[in-house]
């Protein structure tokens, strides 16, 4: 039953840190852990979960495999139901190792602590999810999978620290991993005395942030719902869209012991159509509003014009009187605040003890408010005026310009002197780009390449929205004046 996942090869870029390169291309996204798996949707209605019978399974390029309607579904109409037993949950039959490895990964992943059990699963022997567990993607195209190089082509460093920091843990936990299995005896090692690599942790970390959901699990004892990651056999094939057509419902009330009794069936959880739903209409889910960045690190994709996709700044005095030099401003003061101003900066949490400099530019805010607020500010010259002004309406891009056109006109035009420098920062231009993915690259190249290019486009369109404001208060100006 267990396949092995390929060697993990490390530092496969001379300039870059790590990689858990494969030895298989990831381009196959649909190949499966099992050449022949068995039916899901069988073996769902088998273990008493609920599954229309519009519903199956089908392959939606190119985002691999997914589910479509057979025929008309109305809104409204349960889609799925899951039986208590079916979703794959760390708790389940976890060992004592098992649940001691898992303490030693960090919060932020994880995945990876579900992903322990899902190879503790994957490794056993007749174990009961695997008709779901073979039915998996053999590999995944997330960048840890990245050749060196193409980490390197994402061009973002926040994504390149991200990227790294992932592997590094992997490669690190692969060797507290096998520390803790080395002299077991074979009844007790949890992996069936499997051998356990950075690339069978990698696989398993990416098959659990791919695919788990954040359900509610209990209610603890103040009535606080405990969110817990789970695998959703079947559930799991939707894909993702922002405006989707199908959702999920958990009964929330802990005194109703989590279930619904849905077409005669105990269900623990259920998905129901949100509109009507066309013959051959994939059924699609949200993953949430997230950026590219979390696209890519978790899921091994990226939406092109993704509303909540930004870029993330440091704010750096020296940076922004560049911009605004660059902007063709005179006497930027970003570098030296005013007393005033510092206290203002300090307010905003951009200066002070209890700074915290990372700023955004795209997503819905388009401009970070903190940040907003910071140039206004400092490109004022009277405290007083500022002073009177409400702190939270001078992080606003909607209201009106308040503290005065001339005051609007040098923070906007800042932002777009920023907006060029930070472009002038890749070393590859738009256009190259998208000549390069003309000329055919692989799977990882064209992902990594994808993903710079909506990062410039999105400063592009914060530069031409920063653009437009500039003249439409220009124009009004005119008017007014005439
Ligand atoms: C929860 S699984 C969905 C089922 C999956 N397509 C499969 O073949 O098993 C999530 C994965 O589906 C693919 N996917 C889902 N939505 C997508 C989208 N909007 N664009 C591109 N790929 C998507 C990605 O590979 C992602 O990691």
């Amino acid at each position: 039953m267990w396949r092995t996942t390929g060697t993990a090869v490390i530092g496969a870029s001379p300039s870059l840190s790590f990689s858990l390169l494969r030895s298989r291309s990831i381009t196959c996204a649909v190949s499966r852990l099992a050449p022949y798996p068995p039916d899901l949707v069988k073996w769902v209605r088998r273990e008493g979960g609920f599954v229309h019978q519009a519903v199956t399974i089908a392959h939606v390029p190119p985002h691999g495999l997914g589910l479509v309607a057979a025929h008309e579904i109305p809104q409204g109409s349960d889609l799925i139901g899951l039986p208590p037993h079916l979703p794959l949950k760390f708790d389940d039959g976890s060992s004592s190792v098992l649940a001691s490895l898992a303490q030693r990964v960090p919060e932020e992943l994880w995945a990876m602590r579900l992903g322990l059990r899902l190879l503790q699963e994957r490794a056993r022997t007749g174990s009961f999810w695997w008709p779901y567990i073979s039915n998996l993607p053999e590999t995944y195209s997330v960048p840890i999978f990245f050749q060196g190089e193409d980490i390197k082509n994402l061009q973002y460093a926040p994504l390149l620290h991200q990227v790294n920091k992932r592997c590094r843990f992997l490669l690190e936990f692969e060797k507290e991993v096998k520390d803790a299995i080395a002299n077991l005896k074979p009844g007790d090692h949890p992996f069936g005395g499997q051998d356990i690599d950075a690339s069978s942790l990698g696989w398993a970390m990416s098959a659990v942030s791919s695919r788990a959901f954040l359900l509610h699990r209990d209610k603890l004892s103040e009535g606080v719902l405990n969110d817990m990651p789970m695998m959703l056999p079947l559930i799991d094939m939707c894909n993702h869209s922002f405006d989707p057509n199908a959702k999920i419902i958990q009964d929330q009330d802990a005194e109703n012991s989590q279930m619904i009794v849905k077409a005669g069936l105990l269900c623990f959880l259920q998905v129901v159509a949100k509109k009507d739903i066309k013959r051959n209409d994939p059924l699609e889910l949200s993953y949430g509003c997230l950026s590219n960045d979390l696209f890519l690190l978790d899921y091994g994709f990226v939406i092109t014009a993704n509303p909540y996709d930004c870029i993330e700044l440091r704010y750096d005095g020296a940076l922004l009187d560049a911009a605004s030099m660059a902007a063709g401003l005179s006497s930027p003061s970003f570098s030296f605040p005013a007393p005033w101003q510092r206290e203002i900066l300090s307010q905003l949490k951009l200066d002070g003890e209890a700074k915290d400099l990372k700023v955004t530019l795209g997503g819905p805010e388009l401009v970070d408010g903190r940040f907003l607020a910071a140039l206004r500010v400092l490109h004022a010259d009277d405290a007083e005026t500022v002073l009177k002004r409400n702190l939270g309406n001078l992080q606003s891009l909607s209201s009106e310009p308040s503290l005065g056109i001339a005051n609007e006109v040098a923070t906007l035009r800042t932002i777009i002197g920023l907006c060029a420098i930070v472009l002038q920062h890749f070393p590859t231009k738009i256009m190259e780009d998208e000549s390069l993915l003309k000329q055919g690259v692989s799977g990882s190249s064209e992902l990594a390449i994808q993903f710079r290019i909506q990062k410039k486009s999105l400063i592009v369109n914060v530069m031409m929205e920063m653009s437009q404001r500039v003249k439409l208060i220009q124009s009004k100006e005119s008017a007014t004046a005439a």
